[in-house]
């Protein structure tokens, strides 16, 4: 079996409820999650601030034990085989940097690449992919606290890939990182994917979610709350594209068409109206062609596509109640 494989999930923190000495309680970070992180696809774990992502891929990358539940790695269970689960999987952390000040940064990899058994022959090449991967090839032997805060998110990100992981857990991986290098690590980690490789991502750019990840699961206060390709959760939440066409001389001709399409009017302070359609297909063109054969003089012609962040804050805000579909079955809205 391969894969990423979690059930019933829970992690709590021991916390003291009024100040050191109040009483012990705790704090129920996340509570009772199932995912399925497929070899060779990107999945999206999403939520807001708090939702337990950072948990879960901790989790994941075997730095926490699950309080209850189970994480199995390619059949292999996460807490009784750590260790081997440990050299399949790799973390990248935006907000950590996880390298060594004092070294450079070819040594850094050196120290983890060792950590990893990767082959001494095979661990020099690499190495040099990767500081050429992640444009830090005149700077590998200069000392990491001699780095800018970008350049050692680069370094990071060349130490989570050292032992050529088969599941890549990334959170928030592309955290204060330069436009340029970012796209970089978005086509890498598109490549790695279609290679086979399983990968994990949260991310607070949700355009960045919507590009590379298959399949997304939302979660709130530890919970499951919905899951989908991007486009089924915006479906799903009725987070629509919406078009708006400007006619200049609106009459009851166009009028009738815009009913028709299920579309609103709305007046325009300097004279004639906009015609407003949301929908989920892309159905601009046939609404301003009717319009057009109905006489309707077009003075502009808007699209504004719907987004993942929509769908999300949704979803957070319990505006959308979306069924629990098996995966690979399709998200039911009920508003
Ligand atoms: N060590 C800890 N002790 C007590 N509570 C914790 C601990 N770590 C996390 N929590 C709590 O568990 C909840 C989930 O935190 P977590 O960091 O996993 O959320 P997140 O979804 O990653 O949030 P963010 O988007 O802000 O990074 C939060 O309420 C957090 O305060």
């Amino acid at each position: 079996m391969t894969g990423i494989q979690v059930r019933g999930l829970v992690k709590d923190f021991p916390v003291r409820d009024k100040g050191l000495f109040g009483p012990r309680g705790v704090k129920r970070a996340v509570d009772g999650l199932d995912l399925d992180i497929p070899r060779g696809r990107i999945t999206g774990l999403l939520g807001l601030n708090g939702a337990g992502k950072t948990t879960t891929i901790k989790i994941l990358a075997t730095l926490l034990r699950p309080s209850a539940g189970t994480v199995t790695v390619d059949g292999l269970d996460s807490v009784a085989d750590a260790r081997a689960v440990r050299r399949r999987i790799n973390l990248i952390a935006g907000g950590e940097r996880m390298v060594y000040a004092r070294m450079t940064g070819r040594e850094n990899l050196w120290y983890f690449g060792q950590l990893y058994d990767v082959p001494k022959a095979e661990l020099r090449t690499r190495i040099d992919e990767l500081l050429d991967l992640v444009g830090l090839a005149d700077a590998a032997d200069t000392a990491v606290e001699r780095y800018s805060r970008g350049m050692t998110q680069r370094l990071a990100i060349a130490r989570g890939l050292i032992n050529r992981p088969a599941h890549l857990l990334l959170d928030e991986p592309t955290l204060g990182l330069d436009a340029p290098i970012a796209r970089d690590l978005r086509r890498v980690v598109a490549e790695l994917a279609a290679a086979g490789t399983g990968v994990l991502l949260t991310s607070h750019y949700l355009t960045e979610v919507e590009e590379l990840c298959g399949h997304v699961y939302v979660i709130s206060g530890g919970r499951h709350l919905a899951q989908g390709s991007p486009a089924e959760l915006k479906t799903a939440t009725g987070s629509h594209r919406t078009v708006r066409v400007t006619v200049s001389n609106p009459d009851e001709r166009t009028a009738a068409v815009a009913a028709r399409f299920g579309a609103t009017r709305e007046p325009r302070p300097g004279g004639g109206e906009t015609i407003v359609l949301r929908h989920p297909d892309d159905i601009a063109g046939p609404l301003a062609a009717a319009i057009v054969e109905a006489g309707g003089s077009i003075g502009g012609l808007e699209i504004t596509e719907a987004s993942l962040e929509d769908a999300i804050l949704r979803l957070a805000d319990g505006d959308a109640v979306v069924a629990a579909p098996e995966a690979g079955a399709e998200a039911v809205a009920a508003q």
